[in-house]
């Protein structure tokens, strides 16, 4: 590993190719994942101040991916209903212990097939998740699996091999995460040449998860060999997001806290995650906007139409050529 190349997002910069579209608006941003296409290779963390069910649905209608959070665990079965009534995309998200194998059973006997189930814990190099893989592969084969979050390629060819049709990178990169200072673990300050290590060793998508500071950043996963990436903290604080709304000397903030930390959990036990507060954002729509303008500009720049462009560009090593970790 030490002969191993270790950068992050804020250290690379993608090398242009001469333009050959006559308006960005041109430039497809387009992914298929699994069986369906979504307008952009971006999703919204599956946590709780990140995604509710009335986003999910307005993702679902506007054909962007979402992966709902599991920390509602009874509203998960009318949930799928409630999707599947409206013809619309049902993707859940799940753990490991044993209730959820009853749920997974709940969902078979009635069957209620989601399109897409992610296995969602800490440390996805686990036998707890490759059975809980093979368990769904079982009882629900026609779900799409995603499993994580692991940090190694080793992980992700053991967890493709149990049968997950996807794997999710990231283990301590993100904005809430404090696992790399609580643990001295995980893909923090090199998550971007981790996801590039995974990508080379999977067979199947690979999910880019945590650390995305700049819009230009999914534009770098993909480079890196991501599918799709995922996204909390750019998409927190909107005025659709669920996190808390807090005015400090007149200034409305959001409540943006991690899956694990003691907010999440109730109890100040195995906490990874810490909670912070964002400047509240305008409508969520507009960053997704904004977002799919600026990966448009990005596959332009790489010479291409579409975003299989951007997986072929050049690129250099400029140590910390921005700014500093999450010094924005
Ligand atoms: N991407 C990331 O870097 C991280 C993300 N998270 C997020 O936080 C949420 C909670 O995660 P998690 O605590 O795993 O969920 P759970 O509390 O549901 O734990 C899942 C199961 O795995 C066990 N477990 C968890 N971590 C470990 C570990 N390091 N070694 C052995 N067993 C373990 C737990 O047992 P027990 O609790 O008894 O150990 C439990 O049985 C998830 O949404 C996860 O994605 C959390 C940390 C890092
Ligand atoms: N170590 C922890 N990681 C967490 C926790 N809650 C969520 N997460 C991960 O962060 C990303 C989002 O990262 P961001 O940089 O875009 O904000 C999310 O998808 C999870 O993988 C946590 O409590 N601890």
């Amino acid at each position: 590993m030490n002969n191993t190349p270790v950068f992050d997002y804020e250290d690379i910069q993608l090398v242009p190719n001469k333009c050959i579209i006559k308006s960005r608006s041109e430039a497809d941003t387009s992914v298929k994942f699994g069986k369906h296409t979504f307008r952009l290779p971006v999703v919204p963390a599956n946590m709780q101040t990140i995604i509710d069910e009335e986003i999910a649905e307005y993702l679902a209608k506007n054909d962007y991916f979402y992966i709902m959070h599991r920390f509602d665990e009874a509203a998960r079965r009318p949930f799928v209903e409630k999707m599947k009534a409206q013809g619309l995309i049902s993707s859940i998200s799940v753990g490991v212990k044993d209730n959820e194998y009853e749920f997974i059973d709940e969902l078979a006997e009635a069957g209620l097939v989601p399109d897409y189930i992610t296995i969602d814990i800490a440390h996805g190099h686990s036998d707890s998740v490759i059975n809980m893989i093979k368990y769904i592969k079982e009882k629900l084969p026609e779900s799409f699996v995603i499993a994580g979050n692991v940090g190694t390629p080793e992980a992700v060819r053991e967890l493709e091999n149990a049968g997950a049709d996807a794997t999710k990178v990231g283990i301590g990169p993100g904005k809430v995460c404090i696992t790399k200072v609580k643990t001295g673990f995980g893909t923090g300050g090199w998550q971007l040449a981790a996801v590039r290590l995974c990508a080379k060793a999977a067979r199947k998508p690979i999910i880019a998860d945590g650390g995305i500071r700049t819009h230009g950043d999914i534009a770098k996963s993909v480079r890196f060999g991501a599918s799709m990436v995922m996204v909390g903290s750019l998409f927190a604080a909107h005025e659709e997001s669920p996190g808390k709304t807090v005015e400090v000397d007149g200034q409305l903030f959001k409540e943006y806290y991690g899956s694990a930390s003691e907010y999440q959990k109730g109890e100040h036990k195995n906490v990874e995650g810490k909670k912070i507060l964002l400047p509240h954002k305008g409508n969520l729509q507009d960053t997704l906007t904004e977002m799919e303008q600026d990966l448009q500009s990005s596959i332009s720049y790489a010479g291409g139409k579409d975003l299989e462009s951007l997986t072929k560009v050049d690129y250099v090593i400029v140590k910390n050529s921005i700014w500093n970790g999450d010094s924005l």
